[in-house]
């Protein structure tokens, strides 16, 4: 009997590498549904599968997941030709009209300029104090020094590229069904499709595992009960995929007992047609000049994962663990060392009191 997994987004980016790896891995018992909205790129995405895994089995499936009846429909044509589900990764995802706000970046970046270059240089804050501060004795100059000695600046710089907070302006349009697009494509129309798959999903003395393509802009602040779909905000993805993280959470203690698991994981900063759109001056390609300074910047913050083969890390690997022994609590990382090697780590993301 063959693993039956289903990947929605599968056409692009992170999914698509997932589901070369997945055949890489496990081809001959692998029957992989590839769900896109888009048939013509779906087609596409199932030969270039095929050209380098001959043997595998792929299918395709119409799902465009800001749409109700089109969930709706796909969920129907699964059931009806499928008996089983064993992995739904729930990855498809959009950030519309995403602007890099760069007088943001700037402004935290050289707001802490001095903490910055030594980042870079990496020189010891207190080798660093104490030259300085013997050199010029003035009160100025201990100022200086002072904030230099404040790892908290460091993280910060840190944080603002591995989460991308604070420095990107997103857009946010309505779908036909009179849904917020951004809610209903990342996370409703996700969560209507495990409710519909329900049958093949929670199969009795089996088990499956629902796997979600989060994001480390997955920001609590950006989220509330109140507005769900995010519509007074100007943060729709960051709520979209805290939402996600809660969702899976709220899954498990639904359906644990029926044999279906849920996890949430973060691929990192990947360069995908998601996130060419930030630079809009910049042709994709283009993007590849910036890769020294995204190298660099990986020696500081292994979120850089960077390719979408090491973004589908912590996907791959969860597709190997038995769900029974993942954390609810977690977040599983796709972290790249800054040699280049891959790895997935659990980071804790929310609290069980939160
Ligand atoms: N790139 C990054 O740095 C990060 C990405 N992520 C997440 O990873 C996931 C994959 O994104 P990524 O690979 O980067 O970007 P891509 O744009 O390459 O992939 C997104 C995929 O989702 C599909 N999609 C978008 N809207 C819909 C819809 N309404 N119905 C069905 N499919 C849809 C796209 O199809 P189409 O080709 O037709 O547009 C595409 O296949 C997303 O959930 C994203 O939020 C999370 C953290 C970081
Ligand atoms: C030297 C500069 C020109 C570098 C600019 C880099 C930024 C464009 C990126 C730094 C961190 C990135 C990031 C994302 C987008 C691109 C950056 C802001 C995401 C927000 C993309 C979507 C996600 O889900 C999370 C990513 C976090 C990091």
């Amino acid at each position: 009997m063959k693993t039956v997994v289903l990947v929605t987004g599968a056409n692009s980016g992170i999914g698509l590498a997932l589901c070369d790896r997945l055949l890489a891995e496990a081809a001959e018992g692998l029957l992989l549904c590839l769900a896109c909205r888009n048939m013509q790129r779906a087609r596409a995405a199932r030969l270039s599968l095929l050209a380098s895994h001959p043997s595998a089995q792929v299918d395709l499936l119409q799902l465009d997941t800001s749409s109700i009846s089109s969930v709706i429909s796909a969920a129907q044509e699964v059931k009806h030709k499928y008996d089983r589900l064993d992995y739904l990764y729930l990855n498809a995802g959009i950030m519309p009209n995403p602007k890099f706000d760069i007088k943001a970046f700037f402004r935290g970046l050289f707001s802490r300029y001095k903490t910055f270059l030594q980042t870079i240089f990496n020189v010891p804050y207190i080798i660093l104090n104490t030259l300085i501060s013997k050199i010029l004795w003035t009160n100025i100059c201990f100022c200086c020094c002072s904030d230099l000695s404040n790892p908290f600046c460091c993280s910060k710089i840190i944080a603002m590229f591995a989460t991308g907070e604070g420095i990107l302006t997103q857009w946010d349009g309505v779908t036909p069904d009179g849904l917020r697009e951004v809610f209903a494509t990342n996370l409703f129309g996700h969560f209507l499709l495990v409710r519909e798959l329900e049958p093949v999903l929670c199969r009795p003395g089996e088990t499956s595992q629902l796997i979600w393509t989060s994001s480390s802009n997955a920001h609590r602040s950006a989220f509330s009960l109140e507005d769900l779909q995010h519509q007074r905000g100007t943060q729709p993805y960051s709520s979209s995929k805290y939402a996600s993280d809660l969702l899976s959470l709220a899954l498990n203690t639904h359906y644990n007992k029926q044999g279906l698991y849920s996890s949430v994981i973060c691929p990192g900063f990947v360069m995908t047609n998601l996130t060419y759109g930030i630079l809009p001056t910049l042709p994709a390609f283009l993007w590849n000049l910036l890769l020294p300074i995204f190298w660099l910047i990986r020696v500081f913050t292994n979120t850089f994962t960077l390719t979408t083969h090491s973004g589908a890390e912590a996907l791959l690997w969860l597709y190997k663990q038995r769900p029974e022994t993942l954390d609810p609590y977690a977040k599983y990382h796709s972290l790249t060392s800054g040699l280049g090697n891959n790895y997935t780590q659990p980071r804790k993301v929310l609290q069980h009191h939160q």
